[in-house]
């Protein structure tokens, strides 16, 4: 990879479905290190962007690349493995098992190891000690033995982050990740998700529809607006942009 390829590019993504044209010719790349944002009203086309990045679907045309490779025509579990980590908007918990059992299990999975969660965890095996640094890295250590279905939502969201952690993704796609989160433990989550991006400079993208949130953290926002990317550019430069503001920011205000 050279060092102004981006690490993840989607090149003229189209998705029709019946008559409907849910995303049309969109065109988006994201460099090492770089966090960006989508936004746009709800239909723009947001998630379902995430589904054709991260394999859900298969655009009707166009191509996504990471680091250079094509991965179009890949499924999930093998861009997974190539790299990219996602988390949904429900919940993927095991609840009756332990915060730590939970990422001990995405650890296992890297790590290549056989799946146990009959075996008490040794504190001292590899896939443990993975685990207690993602909990750690999300400010969930005290939790560790917490079952994760008595989490808070805002909780719960942390520790999704900490399984994906565990798998060492090389891009991280968020999608919604305040949705449900109580307005009090919105700002924890936020430092969680900026010392992903400027503590450990990982290369993250994420659905939003707290604007003021995604404004706060990115590096890039792109706009979203009937399956189309309406901008995609500095924040200051996205709100400053009087299309973004009569097409999006104007139908909400
Ligand atoms: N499988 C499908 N079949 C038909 N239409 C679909 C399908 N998936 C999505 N759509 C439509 O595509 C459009 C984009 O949906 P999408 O969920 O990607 O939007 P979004 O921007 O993520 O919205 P929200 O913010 O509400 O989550 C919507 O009009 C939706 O109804």
């Amino acid at each position: 990879m050279t060092d102004n390829q981006p690490v993840l590019a989607a090149e003229h993504l189209s998705l029709q479905i019946g008559g409907a044209r849910i995303l049309d010719d969109v065109s988006l790349s994201v460099s090492a290190g770089e966090m960006l944002g989508v936004i746009g009203p709800n239909g723009a086309g947001k998630t379902t962007l995430f589904n054709l990045i991260s394999g859900v679907i298969a655009p009707t045309s166009g191509t996504i690349r990471l680091d250079g490779r094509d991965v179009t025509n890949e499924q999930i579990h093998a861009r997974a493995r190539a790299g990219l980590g996602r988390t949904f908007q429900t919940s993927s918990l095991f609840n009756g098992l332990s915060a730590l059992e939970n990422v001990r299990l995405a650890a296992q999975v890297e790590l290549g190891g056989s799946l146990s969660i009959l075996r008490f965890p040794h504190r001292g095996d590899r896939a443990t000690s993975v685990a207690l640094e993602r909990l750690d890295e999300v400010g969930l250590a005290h939790h560790a033995d917490t079952d994760a279905g008595v989490l808070s939502h805002g909780d719960k969201r942390k520790l999704e982050i900490a399984m994906l952690l565990a798998t060492d993704p090389k891009v991280i796609l968020l999608d919604e990740p305040m949705a449900g989160v109580a307005s009090g433990d919105v700002p924890g989550l936020v430092e969680v998700i900026r010392g992903l991006h400027k503590g450990a400079g990982r290369t993250v993208l994420m659905v939003e529809h707290h604007i003021e949130v995604i404004l706060g953290l990115v590096d890039t926002v792109a706009v979203m607006h009937h399956g189309q990317v309406l901008a995609h550019d500095t924040p200051d430069a996205v709100m400053a942009n009087p299309a973004v503001q009569n097409a999006y920011l104007g139908d909400v205000a």
